[in-house]
């Protein structure tokens, strides 16, 4: 399909989907380029070691090599021809999912902007350990631009792509990923907008969004490695002010991942950004706690359950424990769920900036918080040659 066509599509379905909000004004929509576009490869290894494929598996079970994928960066594909033999040389057995027998289930890429790369083996076991480590020097050598290299252990026989012990395999943790102005770390398990492209077009949009409302203080729930509340903190400062620590602004990012929270941690102290906080909790009880502490009312969350009893909430987290005046959310393609209608009832947030990749859990939750007008909103073509897209919405009570 013609990419103008797809992105005409995407943009009538947002708008369609959210036709119940008559005062929305849409932008222009942002478009990718339409190929190349995609930032990580997450290729499932079959075959045998001195002939992997890298790819997907077909409906036997069995490995389809895709290394040549046209939505993945170029320079990604480029290094696929060393990571196989890589997988012949240190003699890595490709797992077989038919017979359960095998070692490398995948190998995971990432390359940043600058075109360094993360690169993950996913195993099954520590088994083949040793000789990834004996034979990484090499692959090195060949691959100066490798900067971080680690293994996933995902012992289990399940359909999934990694499992919860991450072991590093050199001394970098981190992958800078500069986008624009905005200096990103990532982490091995830490989750990243898979187009850099348009995500950096997507945290420069909400931070003018964010300096146009200026509010005092903002959360980011769903913040992942940080991009929108590191943006929001950036908000409003001229390039001069940026380079000084301080903003006005307070600034709270909440994730799940301590992976990702401990990245986040690390690029705000990379880029001199303070008044911008980050902790690991599950947004869905974390906001609604923090919250209710403001008001008396008992907190049943994790991230205040360290708070002795009569002691001021906002001993962890001072001075945000009151709800914040704007609230950034972008969750996984579920929606945000409970926080909908926490949002709806609390009168201190003024605006939402809601960064979605699933139009129809948006909707969802928009028709729960019908004291928020929908005012502008932006497809931004994350996903080409998909029929996905991430949709950015401005609300205002
Ligand atoms: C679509 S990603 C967005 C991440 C980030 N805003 C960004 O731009 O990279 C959704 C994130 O929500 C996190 N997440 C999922 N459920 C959560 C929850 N209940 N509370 C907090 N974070 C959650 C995931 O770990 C993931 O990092």
């Amino acid at each position: 399909m013609p990419y103008a066509q797809q992105l005409a599509d995407k943009q009538r379905a947002a708008e369609q989907t959210l036709a119940a909000h008559p005062g929305l004004t849409w932008l222009d929509p942002v478009a990718s380029p339409e190929s190349g576009y995609r930032n990580k490869a997450k290729m499932v290894v079959g075959g045998t070691s001195a002939r992997p494929t890298l790819g997907i598996l077909d409906a036997a079970q069995r490995g389809v090599d895709l290394r040549g994928c046209g939505i993945h960066d170029p320079r990604l594909t480029e290094v696929m021809p060393a990571l196989a033999d890589f997988v012949g040389t240190a003699g890595l057995a490709p797992y077989d999912v038919p017979t359960r027998r095998g070692e490398l289930k995948l190998l995971l890429v990432t390359v940043s902007p600058d075109g360094e790369l993360l690169l993950r083996f996913v195993l099954r076991s520590q088994e083949s350990l040793a000789r990834i480590r004996k034979h990484l020097p090499t692959l090195r050598a060949e691959l100066p631009q490798l900067r971080v290299v680690s293994a996933n252990l995902l012992p289990e026989h399940r359909a999934a792509i990694e499992g919860e012990t991450e072991i590093l395999l050199g001394d970098e943790q981190i992958l800078p990923m500069r986008l624009g102005a905005l200096e990103l770390h990532l982490r091995p398990q830490g989750f990243f907008q898979t187009n850099s492209h348009v995500a950096e077009r997507l945290y420069a949009h909400a931070g003018e969004w964010i300096a146009d409302l200026d509010p005092a203080s903002v959360w980011d729930l769903y913040c992942g490695v940080g991009g929108f509340a590191l943006s929001a903190a950036l908000a409003g400062r001229d390039a001069v002010s940026a380079d000084a620590a301080g903003s006005s602004r307070d600034v709270v990012g909440i994730e799940v991942s301590a992976e990702a929270i401990a990245a986040a941690r690390s690029a705000a102290t990379a880029s001199g950004i303070d008044g911008v906080r980050f902790e690991a909790a599950d947004a869905t009880t974390w906001a609604p706690g923090s919250a209710d502490a403001d008001t008396g009312a008992p907190a049943d969350t994790g991230a205040l359950a360290e708070t002795a009893p009569g002691a001021p909430a906002s001993t962890s987290l001072e001075p945000s424990l009151t709800p914040p005046e704007t609230v950034i959310v972008n969750p996984p393609r579920r929606g945000i769920g409970p926080l909908a209608d926490w949002l709806e009832r609390t009168p201190e947030v003024r605006s939402v900036v809601y960064s979605s990749c699933n139009v129809d859990s948006l909707a969802r939750d928009l028709a729960a918080m019908p004291s928020f007008t929908a005012r502008e909103g932006r497809v931004l073509d994350m996903f080409p040659q998909t029929p996905h897209s991430e949709v950015l919405v401005r609300l205002e009570r």
